[in-house]
């Protein structure tokens, strides 16, 4: 896996999938690291070349001193594409991801070609409840936090049915570094990006989780109704609902990306 320079933040960048076929670049949620996307791999590495990254702060990829923004973010991402030596990809970001996908969608518009926007916000309307992420995970660590992030992620039932799968996500947050968390908390909590969706032009996608407290789908409709042209589709998931409805997920992508 290459590390890549992103103004001197070395980022962790995985490429895989059909050579010579369309890319496709992943980005992740809060507190995941390109692992989130393990259930996808299989199908999207048969249609499309697959670019992942572990966000500056997360993971792999170095963890610099803050403030992260989501410009920070989407520079980042045409860094690792300029180093590629890639033009253009089509776009798939849950929560975090998609906020850096409507960054880039409204700034770098020649670099995308679809955007699929999961599980995301454009903006808080109560960012105090980052504020108070931040002081709990000052306080006690990612682990004071973990139980509560863990209950948006996966819905009781899942949670219940899966607890292998649930482990396996709980593990990947905690191991998350303390600083690079907390600085994309505070990314969170000054987010604004309401007035960048009338100018994303690409085909998009947006993906809501009908038990979504996270980003709820009254927040995915705000973003689909000011991007001209976007749809939605509403799966039956939690926050992460690549992880939790896996093959809805993958299909709702693929069959977006594919279609002509
Ligand atoms: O981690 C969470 O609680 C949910 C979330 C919001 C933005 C993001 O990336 O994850």
């Amino acid at each position: 896996m290459p590390m890549i320079d992103a103004d001197g933040c070395l980022i962790n960048v995985s490429v895989e999938g059909r050579d010579g076929g369309p890319t496709l670049m992943l980005s992740n949620s809060l507190g995941c690291t390109l692992q989130m996307w393990e259930p996808q791999m299989k199908a999207l590495t048969q249609v499309f070349r697959v670019i992942r990254y572990d966000r500056r702060g997360h993971g792999k990829s170095n963890v610099p001193p803050g403030p992260y923004s989501m410009e920070r973010f989407g520079r980042d991402v045409l860094a690792i594409l300029d180093d590629l030596n890639i033009e253009k990809v089509h776009w798939c970001g849950l929560s975090m991801g998609g906020m850096v996908g409507q960054w880039l969608g409204a700034n770098a518009p020649e670099r995308l070609g679809k955007i699929v926007l999961a599980n995301t916000s454009c903006y808080y309307a109560e960012p105090t409840k980052w504020l108070e992420r931040i002081q709990a995970v000052k306080e006690g660590g990612i682990a004071a936090v973990a139980d509560a992030v863990l209950a948006g992620w996966l819905t009781a039932d899942f949670r219940e049915r899966e607890p292998q799968i649930t482990a396996n996500m709980k593990s990947m947050l905690l191991a998350s570094p303390v600083e690079g968390y907390l600085a994309c908390c505070e990314a969170l909590s000054t987010l604004d990006q309401r007035a960048l969706l009338p100018k994303i032009k690409s085909p998009t996608l947006v993906i809501a989780g009908r038990h979504d407290m996270a980003t709820p789908i009254s927040a995915g409709e705000l973003i689909r109704s000011n991007i001209p042209g976007a749809s939605m589709t509403i799966i039956d998931a939690a926050h992460i609902s690549n992880v939790e409805q896996p093959h809805a997920f993958t299909d709702a992508v693929v069959g977006f990306l594919t279609q002509r």
